[in-house]
């Protein structure tokens, strides 16, 4: 039988087609795993990398939070009692509080619950909640309650720099010494925000109030409510993220689980338009449709302000109600809330409560005076601040009230002379040689809050006046008026004209509705404001803050600057920060908020240190007059090769002229207008601790010729090791 042949199953082509197509498996499956392991590699490498640059908001598992109950914080504060307040903010008030275990500790509690103080209470516990650095306040914990905000910081005994150059209980202690380690600190705290994060943290409003000291008079930056978190992809900043991190205050759901925090449900999405609205709205009238900025558009917006602005004119209530372009749709949760009720704050009328909305009120107005009254102008600001600074207490001004003083008691000592006379004749006399500032007379009048048209305050003149004397005091108020408008704001006028042909010609192209509804807005907050200042008492103690306007403090005014140059007062849709600590650039409408901006408020901060002056600093004489601007002066004396006569009087020759230097010419590169040219805060660093050689300032804040600038001997300065603290080093 012949045996079947073989079937062909496996010829060589088969094979060898089977074995090119393992091959082929085998390789692209080796590529791929060894793809896969490369870019797990570099995914590890990139997250330990970015851990060792200490990123604060990965590091979960050691800064939770603690939770604290209202309960808990109530005893510690016996009942949130006045006596244990140790700062008020603009929209918190702070307590001293001990705990159980008897830990000193303050606690920051919201006045009221609004779409901005919420935002801010947000930030400082999303951002500052991250954050563990010896230069910075510790936030131990937080009380979320219903409608209560509480948070609880580290106690800092020596409270704020602000009140220590400033305030009334200046013992004198804050020596050269003292003041330059306080700015060694803040330097070093902003290092630690701006290099030492991942992604860097802008602090966004540095200055005195917000450097506290502890006990040894060490300072620690505080406040993160106005502080981003930088967020940089690929180069440019990822707008949509800046722009919810800056109007809603919150990190991602995560971010915050991750840093063990919570996030206040109702706020979770708020944009720009909602921010703007709410920024002029009052907690009171406060409506969940604001919660929805998907929703929101500008027909809604102005239909909603209608309604609201009909309702008001019916009840003929317009005072403080731009916000009631919310009242659709009210929300139980955010409306009004009064807290310091709940809070035990005992000297509260509801008056006062109402007096102290509307201030507040007044205060976020702030958008719509900027973007829309054809009434606005910065000359108003100034005024209105002069106003308010004419009554703070003022050494200069007391020198010169001195003098008016005695001048006046000769004038009375002799019997030929009446009164009413010698002050006619001296006013004839001094118009021809003197500007009406060199003549201000004191008085006991109760001065309004804002504008030029108050009185001018003074302490040392008792008894009552005669109708003469007032008339007489009112005209030289009103020269003085004159007098600053002709000297100081001429340039300021000229910079809102331009801004007015802006506005027009934004008008001109662009009828939106929700201008004229500004407007509106504007001109009513305008008038309840004036009625407002009309009434209100003069209290030096007021600061004027974009984000919360005029504000009260605890402490004197910070204030001053650049705005004599009108540099500060340019129109921005969404200005924050202090006014004379916000940088340029910020108010010319740029809206990210970079680290420059704080190195800028740092200079200005610096100079405020050394001189122990605020940065805008009315003063009395006219021969002073040029002390008033503490950054123009400082960089006429650096003009003239006089930087040191800027040190505090105080300290008459008890500091150390090398670092005293250092720190002015610091101060003076970091005031440079264009953000790129500051130094950066590591720099700055290597230039306080003697590591680095100051920067060439530019030709405008030199005495010398640009070839001597060139050729000017570099001071490198060893600071000694004992000024760092120890184990930070
Ligand atoms: N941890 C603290 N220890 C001691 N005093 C504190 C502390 N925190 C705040 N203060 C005091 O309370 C004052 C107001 O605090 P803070 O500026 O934080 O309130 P705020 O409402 O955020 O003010 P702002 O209007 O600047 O936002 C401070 O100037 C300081 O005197």
């Amino acid at each position: 039988m012949p045996s079947r042949p073989f079937p062909p199953t496996s010829s060589p082509n088969f094979f060898t087609k089977n074995r090119i197509l393992f091959l082929a498996l085998t390789i692209s499956a080796s590529l791929v795993i060894f793809c896969s392991i490369l870019y797990l590699l570099h995914h590890i490498w990139h997250f330990l990398k970015h851990r060792l640059q200490t990123n604060p908001f990965n590091e979960s598992a050691s800064l939770k939070l603690q939770r604290f109950s209202y309960k808990e914080l109530k005893q510690a504060t016996n009942g949130f009692h006045t006596e244990n307040v140790i700062g008020k903010g603009g929209s918190s008030t702070v307590f001293k509080g001990t705990l159980k275990d008897g830990e000193f500790i303050a606690i920051k509690s919201l006045d009221s619950l609004s779409l901005q103080s919420e935002q801010e209470f947000q930030n400082e516990l999303h951002i500052l909640g991250g954050l563990r650095s010896p230069f910075l306040v510790t936030l131990l914990g937080y009380c979320v309650e219903k409608k209560r905000r509480l948070l609880v910081f580290e106690y800092m005994p020596k409270r704020s720099l602000q009140e220590f150059l400033f305030g009334d209980d200046d013992d004198g202690s804050l020596s050269w010494e003292k003041r330059f380690l306080v700015i060694m600190d803040v330097a070093r705290a902003l290092e630690f925000l701006h290099l030492g994060c991942d992604p860097p943290v802008i602090h966004g409003d540095i200055k005195p109030s917000n450097v506290l000291l502890d006990d040894e008079y060490r300072g620690k930056i505080s406040d993160f409510g106005l502080s981003r978190i930088k967020v940089e992809e690929e180069g440019e900043f990822n707008d949509e993220l800046w722009k919810s991190q800056e109007f809603s205050g919150n990190l991602t759901a995560e971010s915050a689980e991750a840093i063990g925090t919570p996030i206040v449900e109702s706020v979770n999405e708020v944009d720009f338009a909602l921010a703007l609205k709410a920024s002029s709205s009052s907690s009171k009238n406060y409506s969940r449709s604001g919660f929805n900025v998907r929703v929101l558009n500008l027909n809604s917006l102005s239909k909603n302000a209608s309604i609201a602005s009909e309702n008001e004119i019916r009840s003929g209530n317009t005072k403080g109600k731009e916000i009631s372009t919310l009242d659709v749709d009210r929300d139980d949760e955010f409306s009004s809330i009064d807290h310091s009720k709940e809070l035990n704050v005992n000297n509260a009328s509801s008056k006062d409560e109402e007096e102290k909305a509307n201030e507040k009120q007044w205060g976020k107005d702030w958008w719509w005076r900027q973007d829309e009254s054809g009434e606005l102008c910065s000359k108003d600001y100034v005024m209105e601040w002069l106003g308010s600074q004419i009554c703070a207490s003022n050494p200069d001004w007391d020198e010169e009230k001195n003098n008016i003083h005695k001048r006046t008691e000769l004038e009375y000592s002799s019997p030929t002379d009446k009164p009413d006379d010698a002050e006619d004749n001296k006013e004839s006399k001094e118009n021809e040689i003197t500007s009406p500032l060199g003549r201000v007379s004191p008085c006991n009048e109760p001065c309004s809050t804002r504008g030029i048209n108050h009185q001018i305050c003074s302490g040392g003149y008792p008894g009552p006046r005669p109708k003469k004397e007032k008339k007489n005091l009112k005209k030289k108020q009103r020269k003085i008026q004159d007098w600053w408008k002709e000297e100081k704001l001429s340039e300021l006028s000229k910079k809102n004209c331009k801004l007015k042909i802006l506005q027009t010609k934004w008008k001109k192209g662009f009828k939106v509705p929700h201008f004229e509804l500004g407007k509106r807005f504007y001109l009513c907050r305008r008038r309840s404001f004036q009625r407002e200042s009309q009434n209100n008492d003069c209290d030096p103690n007021e600061e004027f803050s974009f984000r919360k306007n005029w504000r009260k403090t605890r402490s004197s005014p910070s204030i001053g600057s650049e705005m004599w140059s009108g540099d500060n007062l340019s129109s921005t849709t969404s200005m924050r920060g202090t006014l004379c600590y916000v940088a340029p650039e910020y108010g010319g409408g740029c809206e990210f908020l970079m680290e420059k901006a704080d190195i800028y408020s740092f200079g200005v901060l610096i100079l405020v240190i050394v001189s122990g002056r605020r940065p805008l600093h009315v003063l009395a004489s006219p021969m002073k007059m040029e002390k008033a601007n503490l950054i123009s002066w400082c960089r006429h004396l650096a003009q003239s090769d006089n930087i040191l006569e800027l040190v505090d009087e105080k300290l008459k020759e008890d500091y150390n002229k090398e670092q005293a230097s250092l720190c002015i010419n610091i101060a003076l590169s970091c005031l440079q207008k264009i953000p790129e040219l500051r130094p950066d805060i590591g720099d700055i660093v290597k230039i306080l601790k003697g590591d680095m050689d100051l920067p060439y300032l530019p030709f405008e804040f030199s005495p010398s010729p640009p070839s001597k600038v060139y050729s000017r001997s570099r001071r490198k300065q060893k600071i000694p090791s004992v000024l760092y603290r120890s184990g930070v080093e």
